[in-house]
């Protein structure tokens, strides 16, 4: 076996990561998958059989991030972290995982829209370990591998715009192009696997506000995070401070007329709603992250589905670099998580 592999997480992006890893017969051992409260462990390093993960036999109690960092420190052969999961815990445990020269891969945006000190920690010059993270952004889209590449090769970034939420795409493309009720639309996204585990962090903008930090980030400009920069929220005012997602969903339909109308006007002026967010570096750098009326004959207003659209412009690129396609699901999430995983065993496990 090239590599030992921990798998934390295994709800929808988790489980469509195991099948795909399963049938990709990549060389790894998975070593410890773990869920909340419940964590199947092979304490010799022999793989767990992928094919049949059962939960119900692994006793009761979550690993805690230094245990698995513990545990994954004595492995024989280089490891990697897969971080499946939105914890913020295991999110900022990432440096104690580099620390022991552990490889971390992940489609969780917490750490990387953190404080700025987390992020040095993370691409620290002198770590030894991998990290990759390409499904923290449009998903399994090429989008932080393309950043990446124009940055390394000497490219200039002066703009990135998109649409970069899965969530908040679906919403306005259903919503806007029929008389469906908004909440009708939020609930059919949580049911697709498209929103956050609590999706209140699509609708107040901060998952998107999380993504704008990462890009603005890898272009240079070290924003502090994600509350740093104006976000617009579709969060009703009365529903701020709703405790359970269960009672926000319920209360919804209430502010239904209100969302309505504000596609109605934009309707009356021949436009449609996107949510978008921006990176400006071409004078005083600037970002944010809202609500913006389109043309429809704008490619923003043609997507269809949970579609991300994201548009580089830069020295090279004047007329912009466009990658679209599926911004969330749990297939295309997972995707991008393997395929960093793979780039990992391509690269040997370290740097
Ligand atoms: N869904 C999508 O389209 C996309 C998702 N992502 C990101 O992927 C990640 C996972 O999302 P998703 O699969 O939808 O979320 P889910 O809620 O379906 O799954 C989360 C999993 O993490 C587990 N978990 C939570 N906390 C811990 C912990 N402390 N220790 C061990 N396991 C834990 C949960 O355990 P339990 O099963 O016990 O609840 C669950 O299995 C998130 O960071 C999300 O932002 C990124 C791009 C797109
Ligand atoms: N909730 C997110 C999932 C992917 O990052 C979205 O809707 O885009
Ligand atoms: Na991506």
């Amino acid at each position: 076996m090239t590599l030992n592999v921990a798998i934390v997480g295994a709800g929808l992006v988790g489980s469509a990561f195991i099948k795909q890893l399963a049938a990709s017969k990549l060389d790894v051992a998975v070593v410890l998958i773990a869920r909340s409260s419940k964590t199947i462990v092979s304490m010799d390093f022999s793989p767990l059989n992928l094919a049949n993960v059962d939960f119900s036999a692994a006793s009761e109690g979550g690993w805690t991030p230094a245990q698995i960092a513990e545990f994954l420190s004595k492995s024989p052969v280089p490891a990697v972290l897969v971080d499946n999961t939105s914890n913020e815990g295991l999110a900022q445990a990432y440096p104690e995982f580099l620390a022991k020269d552990i490889s971390v891969v992940t489609p969780n945006k917490k750490a990387f829209s953190s404080t700025i000190e987390l992020w040095n920690k993370l691409f620290d010059k002198s770590n030894k370990a991998l990290v990759y993270h390409e499904s923290t952004v449009g998903a399994g889209l090429p989008i932080i591998s393309t950043l990446n590449d124009l940055i390394a090769t000497g490219d200039r970034v002066h703009k990135i715009e998109g649409i970069l939420s899965g969530t908040l795409s679906y919403i306005f493309n259903e919503f806007g192009s029929s008389d469906v009720a908004f909440s009708a639309v939020v609930k059919k996204a949580k049911e697709l696997g498209y929103t956050e585990p609590d999706p209140r962090e699509d609708l107040n903008g901060l998952d998107v506000a999380r993504k704008v930090t990462i890009l603005s980030r890898l272009a240079g400009n070290l924003v502090a995070g994600p509350t740093a920069f104006p976000v617009d929220s579709l969060i009703p005012k009365p529903l701020e401070s709703v405790e359970s997602v269960e009672d926000f969903m319920a209360e919804l339909p209430k502010y239904d007329t209100d969302m309505a109308k504000l596609r109605d006007d934009a309707k009356a002026e021949g436009k449609c709603l996107r949510f978008v967010g921006k990176v400006d570096l071409t004078g005083t750098p600037s970002v944010k992250v809202g609500v913006e009326k389109y043309d429809l004959s704008h490619p923003f207003a043609a997507l269809q589905g949970s579609d991300n659209v994201i548009a580089f412009t830069t020295e090279r690129y004047p007329s912009p670099l466009i990658v679209q396609g599926a911004g969330a699901g749990d297939a295309v999430t997972a995707m991008g998580v393997l395929a960093d995983l793979i780039k990992i065993v391509q690269r040997g496990g370290r740097k």
